[in-house]
């Protein structure tokens, strides 16, 4: 049987980056950015008050002099005038341009004012050591123009938002959305807005699916079938036509009413892989339409299902995201998200020759390390199992025993 490290291989195998589509700020927020933002201008792009104050010739009061005459006010959003005598200052705001044979401000709360016989305005400075340059945000002190601000590939969260309007990108190209229809399978399941019969269930597989692949940044319509291979045949098509991928719950193991595999292979859908070397999830089944969606037809049991899709459909939804070149870069081969590590506190005893996925909690302990302990769940069908945990751990299958202080492979999912 395939192992989790070929079924992940397998599945990167499918993974190319999305089409490019141009958004105006702030709607790309979110979005992953496909080309690089550059400084239009420096940054600051002039020599900028800090401080509202005066604003005066350093050498001056370097050479012993106290009292400026005030030649006038400059406002921030106001063309900045040279002063006239070398030895006055002008007021000025933060904010603004400092006039060019201007270097250094002087505060406010470091000036008193009084008025001479003449009416003329003066400041007396008293600044114990004062600076060249004290107050004032120097050109390109942060970035020149022509600067690479934000590489593609990166998300535009808030603070890339404001660089790129800083730059004038009224629209940027990011990756458009991937699509994705989630598909619940089965007789036994109901709306979420009926009210089931004793041997029924609500369909929670395609709803917790639609809501995972929302937070990977997918937009997802959720649609169910029937355990009826007529019913299959006639849905899946347009589904497996209009979408990136098609991410099934239910209907892939050995019952008599698991039709999926074969109802897949026969709509022309290539079966990449069934059957991956790992607990839960053994049945999960991989594939592809040529030129169309990619298939995870994920185990139907809540937590098969939910595991199998941080597992391996998340990081795809988030990799198609991705620039090529990004990827190549960023990721090992096979291995397309970075899981963090976790050091276990309770022993571990597991026989089957599997990978196990084990529901863990997790907290920092006193080291910083990330704790992780294992919750006591009721097996793959136990939901509410889901609630308590942070993450799973990836116990090795080649190994039986993990004693306390391991430190394994977690994946988180809050
Ligand atoms: N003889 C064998 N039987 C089973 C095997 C096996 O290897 N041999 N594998 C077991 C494993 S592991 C799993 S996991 C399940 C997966 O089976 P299916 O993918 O065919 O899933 P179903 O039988 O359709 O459903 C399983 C379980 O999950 C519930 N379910 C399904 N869809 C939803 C949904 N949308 N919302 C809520 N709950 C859902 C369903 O009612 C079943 O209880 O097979 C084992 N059997
Ligand atoms: O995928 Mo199953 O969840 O191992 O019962």
């Amino acid at each position: 049987m395939l192992s989790v490290e070929e079924a992940t291989r397998l599945v990167a195998a499918t993974v190319r980056p999305l089409p490019i589509e141009y958004l105006s700020l702030p709607l790309a927020a979110g979005r992953i950015l496909r080309e690089e933002l550059r400084a239009d201008r420096d940054f600051p792009p002039f020599n900028r008050v800090a401080m509202d104050g005066i604003a005066l010739q350093y050498a001056a009061l370097e050479a012993g002099q106290m009292e400026f005459r005030i030649e006038g006010t400059q406002f921030a959003g106001q063309a900045p005038a040279p002063i006239q005598d070398p030895s006055a200052a002008v007021e000025i705001m933060t904010g603004a341009a400092l006039p060019g044979n201007l270097d250094t401000v002087i505060r406010y709360e470091d000036i008193t004012f009084r008025t001479d016989e003449a009416g003329h305005r003066l400041a007396c400075v008293q600044v114990p050591a004062p600076r060249r340059g004290h107050n004032v945000h120097t050109q390109a002190a942060d970035r020149r123009q022509g600067d690479l601000l934000v590489p593609a590939g990166t998300r535009l969260e808030p603070a890339e938002v404001a660089v790129a309007a800083t730059v004038g990108a009224i629209t940027v190209g990011v990756t458009r959305r991937p699509r994705v229809a989630v598909v619940s399978t089965g007789d036994e399941l109901v709306l979420i807005s009926a009210t089931p019969a004793a041997h029924q269930i609500r369909r929670s597989n395609a709803l917790m699916l639609q809501a995972a692949a929302w937070q990977a940044g997918a937009e997802a319509e959720a649609f169910h079938f029937n355990d009826d291979p007529a019913a299959l045949r006639q849905g899946l098509p347009a589904l497996l036509e209009g979408y990136d991928a098609v991410i099934l719950s239910g209907g892939v193991s050995k019952g008599k009413a698991d039709f999926l595999p074969e109802t897949l292979r026969e709509l022309g859908v290539t079966q990449v892989f069934h059957e991956v070397q790992q607990r839960p999830g053994k049945p999960f089944w991989f594939g592809q339409l040529p030129g169309g969606a990619v298939v995870f037809a994920l185990p139907g049991n809540p937590v098969s299902t939910f595991v199998n899709f941080y597992r391996y459909a998340q990081p795809w939804l988030i990799s198609v995201q991705q620039p090529e070149k990004a990827r190549e870069e960023g990721a090992l081969p096979g291995e397309f998200t970075a899981p963090v590590a976790a050091v276990l506190t309770q022993e571990i005893q597991f026989r089957p020759r599997l990978t196990h996925f084990l529901l863990v909690s997790l907290e920092p302990g006193p080291d910083g390390r990330l704790l992780a302990t294992p919750e006591r769940a009721g097996g793959s069908g136990d939901m509410a199992s889901l609630l308590t945990s942070a993450g799973f751990l990836e116990l090795p299958a080649d190994q039986e025993h993990f004693p306390v202080g391991s430190v394994l492979r977690t994946w988180r999912f809050r």
